[in-house]
Parts: C-alpha cells; sequence; structure tokens
C-alpha cells in the first residue's frame, strides 16, 4: 500500500445513486467502471442492492465491489483498491416506474443523503457525491426546502451564507438566489446576500488555491440597468455591495452586464462571478461545457458536489447518459475530501 493509500490519509468519499427512475443508477455504474477510479479515494457506495445491480445492468458494465455494513469501518478497510459498498433497503423496485418522478424516488433519496450526512458529522466520511436527484420526487418524498441544499445546511446546522457554487474548470460561479420562482428573484436580492455571496466565493477559491482570485458580480437587469432606466437594482442594491466588498478587503469587479460578463471570464479575466439567479449562471455554464459542469455544495461543514445536469428522463434507462460530468463531480470531492484530512505522517 503506498503512502497516499494509508487508511488515516487518504479520503473517504461517500456515493449516491440519485433518483431511482433517473439516469443516475447507470452514471455510477460507468464511473466506478473509469480505470484507477479507486486511486487517492476510498469510496463508498450507498444503495439499494437492486438499484445498483440495474444500473450496472444499463450501463452494461459490471462493478466489483466490497460489502460493508456500516460507514465506520470504511475508513479502516485494509483493502481499499476496490469501491465498498452499503447495502440499505430505501426503496423496492416494485415502487419505482422509470422517468417519472415519484415520492418513493424523492423519500430514498432523502433517507440515503442523510445516511451519508450523518456519517460525515461522525467523521467517517471526508465528501459526498450524489448521482442526480429530482427536486419535484425530493418534495413529494418529504423535502421542507426549496432544495437539497437548504435540507442539507439543516441538517448539518450550517448558519452562515450557502448557495451553489456552479464550476466548469476553472471558472466558478456563485448565486445571491436558487431555486425560487424567477417572478421572486428581484425581490430577494439584497446587498447582504451580495456580499455573502461574493466572499463565500472569494474564499472557497482560496481555499483551493486560488491565492488572489478576480471575482466579478454580474449585474440584474438587462444592459446592467442602463443607467436606472432598465431597472434600479445595480444603483440601490449591487453597486453599493460591490462597493462595501471592496472597502472591506474583497477586491471584487462589478456589476457587469450579465450577457458580456462571461465572455471575459471564459477568457481567464475572472475565475469567479457572482450571480443574481439560476439560470444567469447556468445559461452560460452550460453553454460553455454542459458535460463538464459540476455543481459544489458552498458554505457546508463537508464537501457535497454532484454533476450539474439533472436526471435526465427522457434517456434515463437507456445506456446513453454521459459520464463527464458525473466523473468531474467525483473528482472534485475526491480534492475537496483530501484537503480535509490531516497530512500523512
Ligand atoms: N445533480 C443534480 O442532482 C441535479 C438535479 N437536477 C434536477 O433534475 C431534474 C430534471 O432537470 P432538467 O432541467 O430537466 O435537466 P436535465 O439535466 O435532467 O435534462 C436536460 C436535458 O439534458 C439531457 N441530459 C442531462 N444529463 C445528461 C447526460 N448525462 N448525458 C446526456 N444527456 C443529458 C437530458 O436528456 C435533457 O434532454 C429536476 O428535478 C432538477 O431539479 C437538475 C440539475 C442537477
Ligand atoms: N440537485 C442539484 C441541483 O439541482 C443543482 O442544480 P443547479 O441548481 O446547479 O442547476
Amino acid at each position: 500500500m503506498n503512502q497516499q493509500q494509508t487508511p488515516t490519509k487518504t479520503p473517504v468519499i461517500a456515493l449516491t445513486l440519485g433518483d431511482a427512475a433517473g439516469i443516475g443508477p447507470e452514471l455510477i455504474a460507468r464511473l466506478l467502471s473509469q480505470p484507477g477510479i479507486t486511486d487517492g479515494a476510498n469510496i463508498v457506495l450507498v444503495g439499494d442492492p437492486w438499484l445498483w445491480q440495474d444500473g450496472q445492468a444499463t450501463a452494461k458494465q459490471t462493478v466489483a465491489t466490497q460489502p460493508v455494513t456500516s460507514l465506520a469501518e470504511v475508513r479502516t478497510r485494509p483493502d481499499q483498491h476496490l469501491p465498498a459498498f452499503l447495502a440499505v433497503d430505501t426503496i423496492g423496485p416494485e415502487q419505482v416506474q422509470r422517468s417519472q418522478a415519484q415520492a418513493a424516488c424523492g423519500a430514498s433519496v432523502l433517507q440515503v443523503l442523510d445516511l451519508c450526512m450523518d456519517g460525515a458529522k461522525r467523521g467517517e466520511v471526508d465528501a459526498i457525491c450524489f448521482a442526480p436527484l429530482n427536486k419535484q420526487a425530493m418534495k413529494l418524498g418529504g423535502l421542507k426546502h426549496e432544495d437539497e441544499l437548504h435540507h442539507f445546511a439543516e441538517y448539518l446546522g450550517v448558519t452562515g451564507y450557502f448557495c451553489e457554487f456552479n464550476t466548469l474548470g476553472d471558472l466558478w460561479t456563485s448565486r445571491v438566489s436558487s431555486h425560487i420562482p424567477l417572478k421572486d428573484a428581484a425581490s430577494v436580492l439584497s446587498k447582504e446576500r451580495i456580499v455573502d455571496a461574493a466572499r463565500l466565493i472569494y474564499q472557497s477559491l482560496q481555499a483551493s488555491g486560488t491565492a488572489h482570485p478576480k471575482v466579478a458580480v454580474a449585474a440584474f437587469n438587462p444592459h446592467g440597468g442602463d443607467g436606472g432606466v432598465c431597472g434600479r437594482e445595480e444603483i440601490d442594491i449591487i453597486e453599493p455591495a460591490v462597493r462595501e466588498l471592496r472597502a472591506s478587503g474583497f477586491p471584487v469587479d462589478g456589476p457587469f452586464p450579465a450577457d458580456t460578463i462571461f465572455l471575459k471570464a471564459r477568457d481567464g479575466q475572472y475565475q469567479a462571478i457572482v450571480t443574481m439567479y439560476h439560470d444567469q449562471g447556468q445559461i452560460a455554464i452550460k453553454l460553455m461545457g454542459f458535460s463538464k459542469g459540476v455543481t459544489v455544495q458552498g458554505g457546508l461543514p463537508v464537501p457535497i458536489t454532484t454533476p450539474a445536469h439533472g436526471t435526465a428522463y427522457d434517456i434515463a434507462g437507456q445506456g446513453v447518459a454521459d459520464v463527464n460530468a458525473t466523473f468531474n463531480a467525483f473528482q472534485i470531492a475526491r480534492r475537496m475530501g483530501a484537503a480535509r484530512r490531516p497530512p500523512a505522517a
């Protein structure tokens, strides 16, 4: 066993199969079939055995795993070359109709993610990477919040600002609002939220190794409000936030018209953009690299990542889903998880 694989240093990464009616199980089968996938990662897949079999059958892959009976035993497994498999019983095959949002699928996702977060709270899991879930199914299955991130934050006792980061290679975005109706996006804009979203992404980039990240703040209205004739959010809210950030030592720039700031970021002038609402960032990121994007759940005490795409019900079960974004999400979880481990003795 080389030094990177010593039980204490290698991060334990919990993987989940996601929504049972979507492309998650087949993606995880593809992911775990990649050569060298366990290098530098002590993987534990948490899922229902029949669903895992189903994912492998759809992906036409057979993945050897090592059964474990608890997350607690994963870190000290003597041989970590195979992913560990923790079998749970959260849903039966008779409860799942492929490609439909169903309460049983949402409830199963919640149960599995809560189990992984419990492991993280006990120090048994260093990062979590989940295959796509479906927010409608989760709502039907008992999710109380507007999205899973708010559930994670409550479950993990987060009191500070949190928001999704969407990453495409070296470019990151954070958000001032996320999974809410677009008609409400203006009403939740505030100087405080913009300051928090900018600080969080600035500090997160620094923590991930960019000493002086260049962060841009997007405007909200067309052409940045055009001096107030096309909306006043820039003048009343965003510019004061940028001034406050700069005064407190965060050298962010903006607000910039949202339809062109991504061109500058794509060309390397900025490493991060603070966006005002979900699609402002996501349309740009997904156009630049749909099959690569990753969502990182920012502001949580444990790294949680997932591909930027969703459950893709229209292609689930066909074995054609692209695994790249899931691979990237796993690699980010692995790196973030490794950063939390004590240095090797
Ligand atoms: N990682 C996660 O858990 C995410 C979950 N979602 C959830 O997924 C559900 C469906 O969301 P939609 O907006 O319909 O987006 P979607 O990403 O599931 O699908 C949009 C289009 O992209 C295609 N697509 C998605 N992933 C693909 C892949 N790996 N390979 C090839 N084609 C792919 C689909 O076939 C579809 O045509 C929603 O409930 C949403 O909340 C959305 C984004 C991320
Ligand atoms: N389930 C994760 C999720 O929906 C994140 O997707 P997005 O809001 O970043 O598009």
